[in-house]
This record gives structure tokens, C-alpha cells and sequence, in this order.
């Protein structure tokens, strides 16, 4: 009742302040563009010293952001190191109020921090407010509720040899965390891995995406107001900029590191990782199945299909990618499916209400293309495609309309790579085994998604799946049950970031005995086993082992009275072990 009653009394939180001032400064899209950038044709490096950042829904110019070299890294994890010594020692409730402050300023800026997600990304703010926003609000509450919990000490049973003791686990932070993190949810993706480390006593340095760090280098001052409005040092949390260098870097100077990205930097993530012998969370790619039987209420299925695989323009790394039907709705699925996509508008987000906005990169909008390009040449077809609105000239190239496609099979790329875009290839299947054999033969292993009308046998084609998650009738909810932990298996790489698994992956997780009794009882050699060991010495732990571990009770109390008799003779010890001086020589 208390605390029901505590809940009905607003909590009194800080407000922060964030100067947001130059980089809302000049965010209508509908106002004449005068400066476009032109990404050059080859992939940016590091030697080019400057991470540019521009709008992709219209390729408007937003700044640039310097190449942080491997000196400037190591001083601003030296400078996370130091804040963290001081942090480590802050309370649970000091680190509540941190999350408080977030919470509540989150919540009064949901516009703004959704618009810059939207200029930076391309995604609308629709998008952008489901999964920015709500999912770093659930985690933060979860934090709030549970994180305590899972962090303090825990009681552990003692076995049979050490009755007379206690035992515990306890949680203590790693030190600085480096976190690698890719541009399709900007916010989230640095909010995500901060929430945790910084809960669990941590410091943390996140180098954002050469993609997204003109969102990045703002969201990082709302992390800093609210360190400084609970008295802790800013430099705690840092973003830094830059590309692959600065990615290596600071996989070098880091305790731990948290990476979401693609398969491939991931596998050199783990390299560079080995040098320093540090742990990795690897997040990586995914090619999620979605399978539907044929007993599913069809419209509800189509509309979950929608979300699964066009929302923040197909960037997510569980989107639906493989829709599995079963062959007695294959058809009105299809048609189904094929008439919504045709409705859905895509445009530049925030110059008119559509649907979906802009693909991240030139470079990502040409690989869609060319899975499309191979799945044709290969005997696919395409469907239904979704309908343009007004592109602004320049961005023309930024914009993939949802694309479904049948008649496709797995030796097709579009079956096997991920494309990280609003496809949706379709292919039938006849029975369950086939559905689960379709699913699991790929690479990935991430999330998935079952449809049943009889939650069973949803239940049991899951449970065949070889998946790091899955949601029965529904698509990725499991994310937003923010207890539960989140990755994959596979090629999707190893490790979870959310939930206990987590939270609990950010600290140094250290085994701890002490006596039950002390100082009445201690743990005590027995004689026959004291140095220099007894003649009998290895009898007597045989018998030990037995008496202790036996199946057969008789056979226990025969080994223990073995036991009480050895312990009661004279234990002769060994004698002139100093005898033993070139190996060779026993002890009489
Ligand atoms: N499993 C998940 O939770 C999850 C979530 C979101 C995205 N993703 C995956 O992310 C990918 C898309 O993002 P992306 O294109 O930004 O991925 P990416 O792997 O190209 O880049 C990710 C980050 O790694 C950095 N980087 C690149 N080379 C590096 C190196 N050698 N050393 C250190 N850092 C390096 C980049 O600068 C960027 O910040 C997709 O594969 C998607 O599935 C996974």
C-alpha cells in the first residue's frame, strides 16, 4: 500500500537544460536547400580527418565532425577512466535519479530528439518515436524498477565440501566500456548501451557510426546535463567520431566491448579484441524468418508484416526479412500484402506525412538494389511496390520504395544476405517441419517470428528455431521487454546487451566465500592430508570423495567410518621427502 501511495506523489526530478540551438537552427526541409553535399564515389576513410554528416532524406549539408586518431581516443578513455573511479562509488539511488532526469527530459523533448534522428537517418519521426523512444523508455524503467535488484550481491548454495562456508556472487563494474555502435536507431543505440554501463557503476566511450554523428554529438549533451545535475563528473560518458581507426583504437584501451554492427566488422572487432584479451558482445547482422500458418487471422498478420519489415525504412537488424506462408493463404497473402504496399507513401519525413522516409546511405539504397537485381535475374518477381511522393532532386538515389517479391528461393542473395531494407521476399511452404527447416537454413540467427491460430503450435515451431529471440504471434516485442536479454546465434554473433544478461555483462562478476561460523568454524586440513601427506593420504581422500559424494548411503557410511578410522590412527607422515632431490627417488 505504501508504495502504491508513494507512486501517486510525483517524484521530484531535476530538469536539465540542452542547448539545442545549432542544430535545430535550419531544420525545415521544405525551406530552398543551398548547400547539398555530394558523398564521394569511394568510401570515406579515416585519412580524410573529417566524418561529414548531411541529411539522407535530402542530402542537405549538416556539418562534419573530426577523425578522432588513436592519441585523442586513449585521452578520452583515460578521461572516462578517472570519472568512473569517483562513479563507482556512487549509490543506487544517486544512479536512479540519473536515470530520472533522462526519463522526464526524454518525455518533454520526444519531438526534438525524434526530428534530429529524422534528419540524420532519413527514418520518419513515427519511426523514430517507436523505436528511439519507447525503447530507451522501457529500458530506463526496467532500470528503474529491476536494476537494483539484479546488481546486488547473490546468495549461492554451498556444495557438500564446504557446508561450513557461505557463498555469493557480486557484481562489480568493469571499469570503461567501449561501445561500436551503427546509425539505424542513433539515440537508442548510444542510449542503449550507456543506460547499462553507467547503472552498473561503469564509465563508458561510444564511437558512433561515420553515419550518424551529427545526431550522436548532440544526444551525448543530454547524457552529460544529467550527469552533471546528479554532481557526477560529465566526462563519465563520451561519444567519440571517427571510422574504422577510431573504432580500433578504442578497442584497445577499453575493459569491454559492446559492438553492434555488421558480421564482418564484428569478426574484426574479436581479432583486435584478442590482443588485449578483453570481453565482447558481438550484435551483429540478422536475416529473420517470419512464419505464417495457415490458421492466422490474415489481416492482423499483414499489418504486423508491415511494421516488421518497413519501419525506420527496413534499417533494423530484426526486421522480417524472410516471410515464410503457408501454401493454403500463400495467395491471399500475397494479394493482401501487395495492396497495402502499394499505399504506402515514401518521401522526405519531414516535408509531408509519409509513410516511410529515406535509406541511410547511397551506398545501402545500391546493395537493396542488387539483391533485387540478382533475385530477378534468377526468375523473382516483384509484386508491388510502394508509391513515391515529392523527392527533393539530389536525394533521388536516398529513396527504396517496400519492394515484395515471390517466386524466390535460397539461392537467391536476397534469401541468404541481409539487406537491411523494406524488402519483403515471399515463398511458400506445406508443413511445419518445412517452415522450420526454411528458417534455420541460414547464417543468421537472430530473432524470429511464428504465426499460429493455435498458440502451440506457434510454440513448437519456435521452439525449433535456432534463434537468439523469438515472438510468438507478434513481431520483436520480445525487445521491448527490456528483462529479457538480446542477441543472437551464428553469424549473429554471441553475447547478450539487454536485460539481466546484460546488465549483468557490463560487470565484473566475482565468486566470494567467507566462513558461516567464523571464526567457531574454519576450514581445517585433516592430518592425513596436511604436509608432508600421510602414507595413507591417498586412501583417505578416496574415501573422502566416496563418503561425501556416494550414491549408495551404506556405501557413504562405510567410506565415512573408513574416514574416522584413518583420521583416529597414528597418521605416520612421509618420511625424508628431502630426499627427493632429482626426481627419482621415493620417500621410504
Ligand atoms: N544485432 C543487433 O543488435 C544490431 C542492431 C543494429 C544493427 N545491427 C547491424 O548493424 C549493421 C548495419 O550497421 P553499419 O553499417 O553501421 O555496420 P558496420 O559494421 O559497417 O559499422 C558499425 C560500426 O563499426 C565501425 N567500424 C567499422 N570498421 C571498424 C573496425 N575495423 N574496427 C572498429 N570499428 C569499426 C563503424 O565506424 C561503425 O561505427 C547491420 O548488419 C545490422 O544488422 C545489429
Amino acid at each position: 500500500i505504501c508504495r502504491l501511495l508513494l507512486m501517486l506523489i510525483p517524484p521530484n526530478v531535476p530538469s536539465i537544460e540542452v542547448d539545442a540551438s545549432d542544430v535545430m537552427d535550419d531544420g525545415n526541409q521544405t525551406q530552398e536547400n543551398s548547400y547539398i553535399y555530394i558523398p564521394p564515389r569511394v568510401r570515406t576513410q579515416q585519412q580524410d580527418k573529417r566524418v561529414q554528416c548531411y541529411e539522407p532524406a535530402t542530402m542537405k549539408y549538416l556539418g562534419y565532425f573530426p577523425a578522432l586518431s588513436r592519441d585523442e581516443v586513449n585521452d578520452r578513455v583515460a578521461s572516462a577512466r578517472k570519472a568512473q573511479k569517483e562513479w563507482a562509488k556512487s549509490s543506487f539511488k544517486q544512479r536512479r535519479l540519473l536515470l530520472r532526469i533522462l526519463l522526464k527530459y526524454i518525455i518533454e523533448h520526444q519531438e526534438l530528439i525524434c526530428e534530429i534522428s529524422s534528419r540524420d537517418t532519413g527514418k520518419t519521426i513515427v519511426d523514430a518515436n517507436m523505436g528511439e523512444i519507447m525503447a530507451t523508455c522501457e529500458k530506463i524503467t526496467w532500470l528503474l524498477s529491476e536494476g537494483e535488484k539484479w546488481l546486488k550481491p547473490e546468495s549461492r548454495s554451498c556444495g557438500r565440501a564446504t557446508l561450513h562456508k557461505k557463498a555469493r556472487v557480486e557484481f562489480h563494474p568493469l571499469g570503461v566500456i567501449g561501445a561500436i555502435v551503427p546509425w539505424n536507431y542513433p539515440f537508442h543505440n548510444i542510449f542503449n548501451p550507456v543506460l547499462a554501463a553507467v547503472f552498473a557503476g561503469n564509465g563508458i566511450v561510444v564511437k558512433v557510426s561515420e553515419h550518424a554523428s551529427w545526431s550522436g554529438c548532440f544526444y551525448v549533451r543530454i547524457i552529460q546535463a544529467a550527469l552533471a545535475a546528479v554532481g557526477a563528473p560529465e566526462s563519465l560518458v563520451d561519444v567519440i567520431t571517427g571510422f574504422a581507426e577510431t573504432g580500433e583504437a578504442l578497442v584497445s584501451s577499453v575493459d569491454k566491448m559492446i559492438f553492434v554492427g555488421s558480421t564482418g566488422v564484428g569478426r574484426m572487432i574479436m581479432k583486435s579484441a584478442a590482443e588485449t584479451l578483453i570481453p565482447v558482445t558481438l550484435e551483429l547482422g540478422g536475416k529473420d524468418a517470419f512464419i505464417v500458418c495457415e490458421d492466422v487471422d490474415l489481416d492482423h498478420v499483414v499489418n504486423v508484416a508491415l511494421r516488421a519489415s518497413i519501419t525506420s525504412s527496413g534499417h533494423n537488424c530484426t526486421g522480417a526479412e524472410r516471410f515464410y506462408v503457408h501454401k493454403n493463404i500463400y495467395s491471399s497473402f500475397v494479394d493482401k500484402i501487395s495492396e497495402r504496399v502499394k499505399a504506402i507513401t515514401v518521401g522526405p519525413p519531414l516535408a509531408g506525412k509519409y509513410d516511410m522516409g529515406a535509406i541511410c546511405t547511397q551506398e545501402q539504397s545500391e546493395k537493396l538494389q542488387s539483391l533485387v537485381n540478382d533475385a530477378l535475374d534468377r526468375g523473382a518477381k516483384i509484386v508491388a511496390r510502394g508509391t513515391f511522393g515529392h523527392l527533393p532532386e539530389g536525394a533521388v538515389d536516398q529513396y527504396f520504395p517496400p519492394t515484395v517479391i515471390v517466386d524466390v528461393n535460397h539461392t537467391m542473395k536476397l534469401m541468404q544476405e541481409e539487406a537491411f531494407g523494406p524488402i519483403l521476399p515471399i515463398m511458400k511452404f506445406s508443413t511445419d517441419d518445412e517452415a522450420v527447416r526454411l528458417a534455420n537454413d541460414s547464417r543468421f540467427g537472430l530473432g524470429c517470428a511464428v504465426f499460429s491460430g493455435s498458440q502451440r503450435r506457434a510454440k513448437n515451431i519456435a521452439s525449433q528455431i535456432r534463434s537468439g529471440s523469438v515472438a510468438i504471434n507478434d513481431f520483436a516485442t520480445n525487445y521491448l521487454c527490456q528483462s529479457l536479454p538480446f542477441g543472437g546465434v551464428k553469424e549473429s554473433g554471441f553475447g547478450r546487451f539487454a536485460g539481466v544478461e546484460g546488465l549483468r555483462a557490463c560487470c565484473l562478476v566475482k565468486a566470494v566465500v567467507e566462513d558461516r561460523w567464523w571464526p567457531y568454524i574454519q576450514t581445517k586440513h585433516p592430518k592425513p592430508l596436511t604436509y608432508p601427506v600421510a602414507d595413507n593420504a591417498f586412501e583417505f581422500q578416496m574415501s573422502l570423495v566416496e563418503a561425501t559424494y556416494g550414491l549408495n548411503i551404506w556405501d557413504r557410511l562405510r567410506a565415512l567410518v573408513n574416514v574416522l578410522k584413518m583420521l583416529s590412527e597414528q597418521n605416520t607422515p612421509a618420511k625424508d621427502n628431502s630426499a627427493v632431490d632429482d626426481g627419482s627417488k621415493r620417500a621410504d
